[in-house]
């Protein structure tokens, strides 16, 4: 006769990370209970979207391993403070006609999403406001032209079909929601997951001792059975693109990377080289497949600060 199985109390069970709080996180477990989790050690430190294997232990749980992720989204709020967000299929990329958007917060949220290799999808929020809608459209012209996705719409004016359309666009997948604050992020929401937001209010509060802002990523189930899922994640102003190399950046913007190969040298940093296909593409009256002048300056803004000594 062989031995009677582990008891199952320490058998190691799946789980989902739907949320984080530092030193503690979430577990949703497959029929929907969520376990609030410490990490075994540094190794098993998850990140929203994780998938682990978990042990129970009283109420709580202790996460034993971190499954391997397919992609891992990075970023960073302030100058300490990272947060993660891993196994997505999208980047929602949501600004507004109003207030007006920053070219620089949007060409550096699709960079993150080039460089984790996950699809970027751009929404352009108030076409109701008509005169400013024009001209951020206008503005978006050179990211239509790359290859981006653009969707203009007016999210607190949707009806049933834009609603039933956005939902299928985003079926089945985990989206990863960014914006400016006052771009339309909690009304997205509120379209896509009705009461979510006050739900979600509920559990921030009860799990950051009080405090009614949420400072971490959430997760939203838009339709658990399908897989569809909304992750919210508050800040937009500082995207750390520190992980990414100099050399990186130009493979990491479509318009630069066509004309990268045009250069002379095999090494060139798109600065000053002569023989630059990029240099030489950079037009103050931007055409299609060209490389705006805006888009350069975010270049070699951003080669500037990826080359600069980490400051902390
Ligand atoms: N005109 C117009 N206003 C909209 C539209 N969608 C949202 N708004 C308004 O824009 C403002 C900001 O919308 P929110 O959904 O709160 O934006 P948010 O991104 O969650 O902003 P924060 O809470 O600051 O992060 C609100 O006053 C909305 O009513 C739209 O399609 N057209
Ligand atoms: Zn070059």
């Amino acid at each position: 006769m062989t031995d009677a199985p582990p008891q199952s109390a320490d058998a190691l069970r799946g789980g989902l990370v739907v949320s984080s709080h530092g030193r503690h996180c979430m577990v949703e477990t497959a029929d929907g209970t969520r376990v609030i989790c410490h990490p075994r050690g540094k190794k098993s430190a998850a990140v929203v979207g994780d998938r682990v294997l978990w042990q129970p232990s009283r109420d709580e749980g202790t996460i034993e391993r971190v499954e391997e992720r397919r992609n891992l989204f990075y970023r960073q709020d302030e100058v300490r403070s990272k947060s993660f967000a891993a196994n997505l299929d999208l980047v929602l990329i949501l600004v507004a006609a109003d207030p007006v958007f920053s070219e620089s917060q949007l060409a550096r949220a699709l960079i993150a999403a080039e460089d984790a290799r996950i699809a970027p999808l751009v929404v352009l929020n108030k076409s109701d406001l008509a005169a400013p809608y024009t001209r951020a459209w206008e503005r978006l012209q050179p990211y239509r032209d790359m290859g981006y996705e653009v969707l203009g719409l007016s999210l607190a004016q949707a009806g049933a079909a834009r609603r039933a359309e956005l939902l299928r666009r985003l079926a089945g997948k985990t989206t990863l929601v960014l914006g400016p604050s006052g771009a339309g992020k909690s009304t997205l929401i509120n379209l896509l997951v009705p009461g979510a937001l006050a739900a979600t209010g509920e559990v921030s509060q009860a799990l950051n001792s009080g405090k009614h802002t949420t400072t971490t990523t959430s997760w939203y189930w838009v339709d658990r059975a399908a897989g569809t899922a909304l992750l919210d994640s508050p800040g937009f102003q500082e995207f750390g693109l520190r992980h990414i190399a100099p050399m990186h950046l130009a493979a990491c913007m479509p318009d630069l990377r066509a004309h990268a190969q045009e250069c002379r040298f095999y090494n060139c940093t798109h600065l000053h080289e002569p023989g630059c296909g990029v240099i030489s593409t950079v037009k103050t009256a931007y055409s299609a497949g060209g490389i705006s002048a805006s888009r350069y300056k975010i270049y070699s803004d951003l080669f500037a600060e990826l080359s600069a000594p980490q400051r902390y």
